[in-house]
């Protein structure tokens, strides 16, 4: 008899990686809500109690991410057309940087994710929220990954955990942060900001509208999934937001208590 075809065995994890995960924490909120602000201080923090961080961006995070980042920020271009380019830039950005780096323990810390997509083109541009839904399910289905970290001693365990789509291997199997952080602001606070701060690209140019669907939008993402959002009012001065910043990964247990004096 001729010998059977064998199925492939499945290739040997090296052993040098972790038995859990880096975490997967993301910000978000409207253009002018303060995420940049905050990001380098989260990430000294996580640094400064030991943790591997990677900061990164979306759209972008990749050579053909930022190209397309380009094309979103400065082309004009149909609505479903936006969704897709999104889609294809988040796609690369979690083959090539944020699954490796969570699998080797790293913790990413990512300027916008998905809920920017549902926010934005859901919200803002009026794109169905089940087309949304469709594409995060292809994009972010099927990557097997390790549990995340144990919680900071005498912190809550596993952040988000309570979310079926929170983390990697909940019930939908869709790769997602473990916690979002949400800078939520009215939008006339923020367009004042960024009067001040920049010259506007193609989504800062929109009316104060599109923002408040954008703020709606992320409303319905936080409603829907209340165990990974974090609201952080960003409605206040700078130090006091960071607090909040601060106060709310050590909530999670993404940050070590503050020693007592
Ligand atoms: N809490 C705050 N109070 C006042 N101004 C702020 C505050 N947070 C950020 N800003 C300013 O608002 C502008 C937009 O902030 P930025 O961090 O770039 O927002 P985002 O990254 O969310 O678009 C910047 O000029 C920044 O210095
Ligand atoms: C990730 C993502 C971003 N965007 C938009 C939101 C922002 O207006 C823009 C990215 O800008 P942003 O990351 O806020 O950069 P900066 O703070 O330097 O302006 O892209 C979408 O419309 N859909 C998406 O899926």
């Amino acid at each position: 008899m001729p010998p059977q075809p064998q199925p492939p065995s499945p290739a040997p994890l090296p052993a040098s990686l972790p038995a859990r995960r880096g975490w997967f924490i993301s910000v978000e909120g409207i253009d002018g809500a303060g995420k940049s602000a905050h990001l380098e201080a989260m990430a000294q923090a996580l640094r400064a109690q030991g943790q591997s961080v990677l900061c990164t961006r979306e759209p972008g995070g990749t050579p053909l991410g930022e190209r397309l980042r380009e094309l979103l920020l400065h082309e004009r271009m149909d609505a479903l057309s936006e969704t897709l380019l999104a889609f294809a830039a988040r796609r690369e950005h979690l083959l090539q940087v944020i699954a490796p780096a969570l699998r080797q323990g790293t913790t990413v810390l990512c300027d916008r994710f998905t809920d920017a997509t549902f926010a934005y083109q859901g919200g803002g541009r009026s794109q169905p929220w089940a087309w949304i839904e469709q594409l995060q399910a292809w994009v972010q289905g099927g990557h097997a990954l390790p549990p995340p970290p144990a919680a900071a001693p005498g912190q809550q365990a596993d952040a988000g955990a309570a979310d079926a789509d929170a983390g990697s291997g909940g019930d939908s199997g869709l790769l997602q942060p473990d916690c979002t952080l949400w800078f939520d602001l009215p939008p006339a606070v923020a367009a004042q900001r960024l009067r001040q701060a920049r010259t506007p690209d193609r989504f800062e140019q929109e009316a104060q509208a599109f923002f408040e669907r954008v703020a709606q939008g992320y409303a319905r993402c936080a409603a829907q999934q209340p165990a990974r959002f974090v609201r952080i009012h960003a409605d206040a001065p700078l130090a006091q937001v960071q607090a909040e910043v601060l106060a709310a990964l050590r909530a999670r247990g993404l940050l070590a208590p503050t020693p007592q004096a």
